[in-house]
């Protein structure tokens, strides 16, 4: 089974929101929310192509001493086994959009079950909870 290395991230605003963006519907898993971020590749450390991720899909800069490890997805989709850091961030430089035409959304953490997530995501959410 191919393994495929995702760095995603966990933004936090000063209410202790967290940003969900939602996923183009022509996309496998489309118009799921997930959290931002993307592929790692070859040769690229993971807070690198967040970093990289955060500034095509949401418009922002984000310095890496600014990303702290909280946790990781292990799941096993059809086609691959998806393995995915999942950082907190909560500073940065500019204002959140969708950069690429996607909705996004700022979300409490206990209503992130109201967002229909990528499996993969969903055992994610206690930890997000447990830390806000
Ligand atoms: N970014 C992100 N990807 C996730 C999450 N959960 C999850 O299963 N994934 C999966 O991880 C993979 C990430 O791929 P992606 O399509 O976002 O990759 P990318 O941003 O590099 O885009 P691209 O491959 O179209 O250039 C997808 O298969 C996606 O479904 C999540 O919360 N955030
Ligand atoms: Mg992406």
């Amino acid at each position: 089974m191919k393994i495929v290395l995702v760095a995603a991230v966990a933004l936090v605003d000063k209410d202790g929101r967290v940003l969900l963006s939602q996923r183009p519907m022509d996309k496998q898993l489309g118009g799921l929310w997930e959290f931002p971020g993307g592929k790692v590749e070859a040769g690229e450390r993971p807070e690198a192509a967040l970093i990289r991720e955060l500034k095509e899909e949401l418009g922002i800069d984000v310095a890496e001493s600014c990303l702290a490890p909280l946790t990781f997805a292990s799941h096993a989709y059809e086609d691959f086994h998806l393995l995915m850091p999942l950082y907190v961030c909560r500073r940065w430089k500019g204002q959140v959009v969708g950069a690429e035409g996607q909705a996004i959304a700022w979300v409490r953490p206990l209503k992130l079950k109201d967002y229909p997530m990528p499996p993969a995501d969903i055992p994610l959410i206690p930890h997000l909870v447990d830390l806000l």
